[in-house]
């Protein structure tokens, strides 16, 4: 396998993008990152703890958004907009720290924690044009504070901070959710068990093509929900019809991007759907997210919490959450060999019709002579 790629900076400054990232042409962009859409909600928290109709509507609101697209925006969320502004300092100092300093960090080799280009996943045929550093927050007790940087100054202190609000914000939307289906107001987050977090800082250079490469591959998320910090660039973008036609999620300034994951969309039983989405880069300016992903412990069991009167269960049997990520594993990983077949296979017949127009012109010219 070729050697992993340990940094962008000087890819980014060429002419031309390192083949590595090279995406088929039909997994690349289709819409500009810049061309912003309002289609996805944006709802304003203000008044969701109290009870009464101003929540009612904030709820139904939430709910629309998560039928039709398993994704929207919130304001007003009660997170301190000064963590946000330092989170999100101290997240451009780190990437632009020199490769060695991030390296110390290194993820590579199934390392959980750290640094690393493109994904820390292996063997895709292609690579994202990111850099992340990543960081597991809960359960407390699963810290492993060796895994994360220790630069920028304050890094840490910032980080915790910014965990302990979004896992607030998260669990006061799982209790919008859980009501929504019917449920007590704590029966998502009880179905999780022991709520996991994971924080994922995406860095996105700017790239000499753009259009040929994305910064993060068409996906859903594994988890309930991911709680999506971006800044004003804009390259977040959304599908609902399996890709063929996409929208740039308009950035709001100091707002979160809610997106379900997979195992919110089973405990709703494909009432709610999971958000199928990806980001695009650019050549004019790098651009910066922040992923927390609030996910169910491993042991957690995925069935659909409740099923509507005349509803057939999503899921054909009860699975643990460490299994369902398993399974999406390998069913991405068997999709993208099956891709890297079907283009070798597609190159060898494109090579052998091309010397068979060039032998049957050499016939023609004997022919002709
Ligand atoms: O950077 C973005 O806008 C998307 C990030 C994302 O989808 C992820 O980290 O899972
Ligand atoms: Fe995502």
């Amino acid at each position: 396998m070729a050697p992993q790629v340990t940094s962008l900076a000087q890819l980014a400054e060429e002419n031309s993008l390192h083949q590595k990232f090279i995406r088929d042409e039909d997994e690349r962009p289709k819409v500009a990152y810049d061309q912003f859409s309002d289609d996805i909600p944006v709802i304003s928290l203000a008044g969701i703890g109290e009870s009464g109709s101003q929540r009612a509507e904030i709820c139904r609101k939430i709910v629309a958004a998560c039928e039709e697209w398993g994704i929207f925006q919130v304001v007003d969320h009660g997170v301190d907009s000064k963590l946000i502004d330092d989170m999100t300092r101290l997240a451009r100092e780190f990437f632009a720290l020199p490769a060695e300093e991030k390296l110390r960090f290194d993820m590579s080799g199934g390392k959980k924690g750290g640094f690393i280009v493109s994904s820390h996943l292996q063997g895709e045929a292609v690579q994202d044009w990111r850099e992340i550093v990543t960081y597991f927050a809960y359960p407390v007790k699963a810290r492993d504070y060796s895994r994360w940087p220790d630069k920028p100054a304050g890094w840490r202190v910032v980080t915790e901070a910014y965990s302990e609000q979004l896992m607030g914000l998260g669990c006061k939307l799982l209790e919008v959710l859980s009501e929504a289906m019917g449920l007590e107001k704590d029966a998502l987050s009880q179905a999780c068990l022991e709520m996991d977090q994971k924080v994922v800082v995406n860095f996105y250079p700017q790239c000499p093509q753009p259009n040929l490469t994305l910064g993060l591959k068409r996906h859903t998320d594994p988890g309930t929900i991911t709680l999506l910090l971006q800044d004003q660039v804009g390259g977040l973008q959304a599908t609902r019809d399996g890709g063929k036609t996409w929208i740039t999620v308009l950035p709001v300034e100091g707002a979160f991007v809610v997106n379900l994951g997979d195992h919110g969309h089973y405990m709703s039983n494909g009432r709610f759907k999971n958000a199928d989405h990806q980001a695009v880069v650019n050549s004019n300016s790098s651009r910066l997210s922040i992923a927390t992903f609030q996910n169910p412990a491993p042991n957690a069991i995925v069935y659909p919490l409740k099923l509507r009167e005349g509803e057939k269960a999503v899921m054909e049997e009860v699975i643990t959450y460490m299994e369902m990520y398993k399974r999406k594993m390998s069913r991405d990983l068997e999709l993208a060999r099956l891709k890297k077949l079907a283009k070798e296979k597609r190159l060898q017949e494109e090579e052998l019709q091309e010397k068979n127009k060039l032998k049957s012109c050499k016939g023609l010219e004997e022919l002709l002579a």
